[in-house]
């Protein structure tokens, strides 16, 4: 398993190795001795996945503080273009983004420090998403900006979206509470 810095501090790409043989292959997703010796979160206390068709854009979404968390997310099933913007006040990277085809070809993951958004656009016929987070689901503090507001190049201007993700205010309206405090995890 590699561990990649990207280009947002305290978030990574990870490459789990993946044991292929006649059966098929062999993937491990986590690993608490190494995300330890990287400094990140190992208390995932909730786990979820998402099944979307092709054209699906889910984001761009983030829990605010005090439920605010770190999210460790990979595809097993389909192709991806995910995407995160930098919401930490402080933070030599505020305002940008930046984008990673996650695929189950290769199972890479993104870990996401808390205090990003999240999203992501469905390549592939199908995409099933998993995620692993560091705090509960709290629906007062699940909120987002509007995926259309950051920049990211997404492949098209009218993806399937929900009536929630259509209805978030831009990036520029966003009073963030999020305050970057160092690359605590490098
Ligand atoms: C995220 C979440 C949703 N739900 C419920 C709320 C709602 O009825 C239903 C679907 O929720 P949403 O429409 O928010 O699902 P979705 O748009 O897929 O939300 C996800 O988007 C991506 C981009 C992320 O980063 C995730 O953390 C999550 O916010 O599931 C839970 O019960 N627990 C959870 O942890």
């Amino acid at each position: 398993m590699i561990i990649q810095d990207t280009s947002i501090p305290g978030c990574y790409e990870i490459v789990p190795d993946k044991f292929k043989d006649k059966r098929g292959a062999f993937v491990k997703i986590y690993s608490s001795n190494l995300f330890e010796s990287y400094n990140l979160e190992t208390n995932f206390i909730e786990q979820y996945y998402s099944i979307s068709h092709q054209g699906v854009l889910r984001g761009l979404h983030f829990q605010i503080p005090p439920s605010d968390h770190e999210k460790l997310v990979y595809v097993i099933t389909g192709n991806i273009l995910d995407a995160v913007v930098d919401l930490r006040k402080g933070s030599p990277t505020y305002g940008k983004y930046e984008t990673f085809n996650l695929n189950a070809d290769t199972g890479n993951m993104l870990y996401i420090p808390r205090g990003l958004a999240h999203g992501f656009y469905v390549l592939s016929k199908t995409a099933i998403l998993v995620y692993n987070v560091t705090s509960s689901h709290s629906p007062e503090h699940d909120t987002g900006i509007h995926w259309d507001s950051a920049g990211i190049p997404w492949p098209t201007s009218q993806p399937i979206l929900s009536n929630r993700d259509m209805g978030f205010v831009s990036l520029s309206k966003f009073s963030s509470p999020f305050v970057y405090n160092g690359e605590l995890n490098s």
